[in-house]
């Protein structure tokens, strides 16, 4: 036994401005920021996932937390997130915010390791948070500020999820972890079709999708954000293969805020990454409409639309 060591979940890591994560080359925002999680994080939450309460789908399974939206998108319960969903993660989310500092704008993919050159020790983030009753977040204008559901999805090697859009059931921001497996996110452009349908987790699913343009690498312990014209205007989707290939700094869209290791990796591929092991995502919501479950089943006459 060593009392001597701090376990690594008591290290609060030290996150940048939102800024320093964009995805600049991509039309409308999203933020990529690796090591959000620390390895010792990943595993114990990969140990809290429940064993037996996964939906089979026909690739992949998948468990939605608090409880499954009813067809009509809304979050029928009177629970709330488990804890071990919640912390670190979403107070980690929910710590994360926009800069007022004008500088710290045009920063990040150049340099993403001194991209904001005032934040560097922990007093320097205690005088940051000090600041911070005036600082734009991710959720301040979701209806309640934070995030209330979570999917887990589990993709064994050689599978993925079509293309599609989240439904309107939620608000338009959409925060992803990626545990044990990389994966690559593949976004297209909306086109106009009569042949969406809606899925099991409320998504509608559209037919084609020839014309993939942005590709978003995901590492493990790492955090996707996306938001606004990703979320409204294109579709997402992981392609079910086993081999992610022509990998590069310009096919990867948030190549510059990959860590060095993965780009050394991908390169020492010549843009080829196997998938060897199971990747498991949480995505977290903001689902919109919350009906307390004990209220609509006690009380008098409730007719639930
Ligand atoms: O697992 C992922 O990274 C994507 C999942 C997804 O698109 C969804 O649940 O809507
Ligand atoms: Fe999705």
């Amino acid at each position: 036994m060593d009392g001597e060591t701090n376990t690594p979940s008591d290290v609060e890591p030290i996150f940048k401005p939102l800024e320093a994560y964009k995805i600049t080359s991509l039309p409308s925002s999203a933020y990529y920021i690796p090591n959000f999680l620390t390895p010792h994080e990943s595993s114990s939450l990969l140990h809290s996932i429940s064993k037996n309460q996964w939906t089979q789908l026909s690739h992949r399974r998948l468990q939605p937390h608090p409880a499954p939206l009813t067809p009509s998108g809304h979050l029928l319960t009177s629970k709330s997130l488990a804890p071990y969903l919640e912390r670190p993660i979403v107070d980690r989310i929910l710590s994360l915010s926009f800069s007022d500092d004008p500088s710290d704008i045009s920063n990040n993919n150049n340099n993403n390791e001194n991209s904001n050159k005032n934040i560097n020790t922990r007093d320097d983030v205690v005088s940051y948070n000090i600041k911070e009753g005036r600082k734009r977040r991710i959720f301040t204008s979701s209806p309640h500020h934070r995030p209330n559901h979570v999917l887990i999805n589990e993709y064994p090697p050689g599978t993925g999820i079509p293309s599609h859009q989240d439904g309107a059931a939620y608000f338009p921001v959409v925060c992803t972890v990626t545990l044990s497996s990389h994966t690559v996110l593949e976004i297209t452009p909306k086109q106009v079709t009569d042949s969406t349908t809606t899925n099991e987790n409320n998504e509608n699913t559209a037919e084609c999708n020839d014309g993939v343009k942005y590709k978003i690498y995901q590492e493990p312990l790492s955090l996707l954000i996306t938001t606004d014209e990703i979320y409204t205007s294109h579709l997402h989707g992981i392609s079910a293969t086993t081999t992610d290939e022509n990998l590069s700094p310009s096919t990867i869209n948030n190549w510059n805020l990959l860590s060095d290791d993965t780009r050394n990796m991908i390169q020492a591929g010549e843009g080829k990454v196997e998938r060897t092991e199971t990747r498991v995502s949480l995505t977290y919501r903001d689902v919109l409409k919350v009906t307390d479950a004990g209220k609509v089943f006690g009380g008098r006459g409730f007719k639930f639309r």
